[in-house]
């Protein structure tokens, strides 16, 4: 008898519009179909039904005695830090004899990059697709912001990873609350830079109240501003670069290869404009201290992370 793989388990924000909330039980139900014989069922920590506590109910109702619950985020923040963490240990005290694992958020990963630049395509109409007729247009990321710190700063990685390599004259940060600076801070400063055109680009999975904020803010601050030439892209939305990141991510929830940041680690991952790096074997740096016969037991250990082969060729 084999024990069958763990189900899987998607947590969701939840929103007040019945679009996003709809694209998120699409996704979900498109994620079932995608692989037959895995339970898959899908929840939301806030706003539109089903909670989470009705996806768990739904697997256990099957059978599902293990799960791997992998949080439909972009950042590590409170929600994905606590609240879902929360929520999996209440239903693990109303579920006795049941077990998960826990996967990491979405970003910045360069499937979503993927998907961002072409964004960025459509929303230019393809008339900038080109290197060099990207560097007359500044991108302004739009993340939703948070109280943490280090969820904003991923923000700020996932634009940075944007800009390289794809010649975009820059790609700038906002955030729709709770971070500063606010969109129309955020497009005053592309100005300071010298943007003349501008495409605002929501950092957001699926539509929802703050997407549409971003959007009203944009055209607000574009209707006083008629010598910059502004547009707005659309979210992320359901693609299929966005299926099997959640699958990635139940993998790595599955076989406990949480790794840390080697997402977009340019020895692993073909990066715009660094494409012969990949597989790079490392050399350890030459100290003068070193020597070939004499080990005195102190050493100065680069720092790595388990799973890193010497060579990155993973
Ligand atoms: C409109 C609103 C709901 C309403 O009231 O209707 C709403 C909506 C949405 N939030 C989304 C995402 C995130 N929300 C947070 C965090 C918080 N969001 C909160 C409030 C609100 N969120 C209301 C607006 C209040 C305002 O005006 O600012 C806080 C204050 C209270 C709370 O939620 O507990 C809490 C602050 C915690 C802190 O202090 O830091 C994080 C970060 C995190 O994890 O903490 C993420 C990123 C997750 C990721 O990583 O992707 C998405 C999905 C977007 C997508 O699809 O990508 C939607 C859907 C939509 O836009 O409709
Ligand atoms: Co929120």
């Amino acid at each position: 008898m084999t024990t069958p793989a763990p189900a899987l388990l998607i947590a969701g924000h939840g929103t007040r519009d019945d679009a996003g909330a709809e694209a998120f039980r699409d996704f979900v139900r498109e994620l079932g179909r995608r692989n037959p014989g895995l339970p898959v069922a899908g929840g939301f920590i806030e706003l539109s039904p089903p909670p989470l506590g009705d996806a768990v109910t739904e697997l256990v109702e099957q059978g599902v005695r293990r799960f791997a619950a992998v949080p439909l985020m972009l950042v590590s923040a409170g929600h994905a830090k606590g609240d879902i963490p929360a929520a999996l240990t209440r239903e693990k005290e109303r579920h006795p004899g049941i077990s998960y694992t826990y996967g990491r958020p979405l970003g910045p990963h360069p499937a979503l990059l993927a998907v961002l630049e072409r964004r960025l395509d459509e929303a230019l109409g393809g008339s900038a697709r080109t290197p060099a007729d990207r560097a007359e247009v500044t991108v302004l990321l739009v993340g939703r912001g948070s109280t943490d710190p280090d969820a904003n700063a991923e923000v700020h990685k996932a634009a940075r990873l944007l800009w390289e390599g794809r010649g975009y004259a820059g790609v700038e940060t906002a955030f729709v609350s709770l971070a500063a600076p606010d969109v129309p801070s955020g497009l005053d400063r592309c100005v300071k830079l010298g943007a003349r055109r501008i495409v605002v680009l929501p950092y957001f999975l699926f539509t929802g109240i703050l997407p549409d904020r971003v959007r009203q803010q944009t055209e607000g601050w574009a209707a006083a501003h008629p010598e910059v030439d502004v547009v707005s892209a659309d979210v992320i939305g359901p693609e299929p670069e966005l299926l099997d990141l959640v699958m990635e991510r139940y993998r790595e929830a599955v076989e406990g290869d949480l790794r840390m940041n080697c997402d977009s680690c340019v020895y692993r991952i073909a990066l715009p404009g660094f494409e012969d790096k990949v597989g790079l074997p490392q050399q350890p740096h030459f100290h003068p201290d070193d020597d070939d016969h004499h080990h005195d037991g102190h050493h100065h250990g680069h720092h790595h992370h388990d799973g890193h082969a010497p060579s990155h060729a993973h």
